[in-house]
């Protein structure tokens, strides 16, 4: 299977159509706030002190040619806890976000996982997840489900579960072909958790999505994280990400430039806002994408 989400194993190309993908409408989605939730988790500092990181990126460096996107990157991440990636356009997040999914190698560095051995450690969300047409959801669900754990009796059953798990189940017998922009996403995202990994990657999960969608899914993200799963999430929508991130990430010209959970944040850059918090910390000119190796 070429889809990248897969099996989050040393996966290379994540456009490839891949045996399963996905597009669809929304099933019901009734948004819950998510502030709660991320208050009444335990404030996990992705700097890893006191609780045992169950993924370490250390001294990662990504370069194209003799442009680099990052170096010598620190990261840890707890599990049960949910960490955002933030930054401008073109500041390395999906790279990162590929490297910690190990589903490349870095140029240096390395990404470590030291969670539990299971089939599937990290389960991998694309930023645009595809799915091969002419498959309805459950069967690409299912799909999912027997490569990843060699169970076809119980597939059906874990397929079923993945979907309600994203609030999907109304479209399970829709061809993928036929899902919106939204239900696609969704089902990246119930792809993407088939074998209960440890470890979930989310790129850009509400990207495109309207905003009772994009709630919706970073409730299920959090719903994750307080199963214990560890979620990263990359995303440009701050607000989300400020009301249910644990620790937040942001990446500007190559290095963390922020690190910490929301409030500390705060704190630190005398901000209101992650938003606040974006404006202190990104250098140069927000009007303009700044392209790695041009000037830089
Ligand atoms: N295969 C590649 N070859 C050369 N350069 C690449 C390649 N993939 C990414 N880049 C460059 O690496 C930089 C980081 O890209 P990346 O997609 O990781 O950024 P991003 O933060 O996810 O951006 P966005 O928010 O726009 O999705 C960009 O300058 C991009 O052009």
């Amino acid at each position: 299977m070429s889809d990248e989400s897969a099996t989050a194993q040393q996966h290379n190309d994540e456009s490839a159509p891949a045996t399963h993908h996905h597009d669809g409408e929304a099933a019901t989605s009734q948004p819950q706030n998510g502030e709660a939730t991320s208050e009444s988790r335990a404030q996990n500092d992705s700097s890893g002190e006191g609780t045992e990181p169950i993924l370490t990126a250390e001294s990662l460096t990504q370069r194209y040619g003799a442009v680099p996107v990052f170096e010598d990157l620190e990261l840890k991440v707890e599990p049960g806890g949910f960490t955002a990636l933030i930054g401008p356009n073109g500041s390395g997040k999906t790279t990162l976000l590929r490297a910690l999914a190990k589903l490349y190698r870095p140029t240096a560095g390395r990404v470590a996982y030291h969670g539990p051995s299971v089939p599937r450690p990290i389960g991998y969300l694309p930023q645009q997840p595809r799915f091969r047409p002419g498959f309805s959801v459950q069967e690409t669900l299912s799909f999912y489900a027997r490569l990843v754990s060699g169970d076809r009796e119980h597939a059906t059953e874990t397929a079923t579960d993945a979907l309600e798990r994203v609030g999907l189940e109304a479209a399970a017998d829709r061809p993928v072909e036929a899902l919106s922009g939204g239900m696609t996403r969704l089902l990246g995202i119930a792809q993407a958790t088939i074998g209960d990994p440890p470890v979930v990657v989310f790129d850009e999960p509400a990207s495109g999505l309207d905003p009772g969608m994009g709630l919706r899914v970073f409730d299920v993200a959090t719903d994750l994280a307080d199963a214990g799963t560890a979620v990263i999430v990359s995303s440009h929508d701050l607000e989300l990400v400020e009301t249910h991130a644990d620790t937040v990430f942001m990446l500007d010209s190559g290095d963390f430039v922020a690190h910490g959970p929301p409030n500390s944040l705060y704190a630190a850059h005398e901000a209101d806002s992650l938003l606040e918090v974006y404006r202190a910390a990104i250098s140069g000119d927000a009007d303009r994408v700044r392209v790695r190796g041009d000037g830089e």
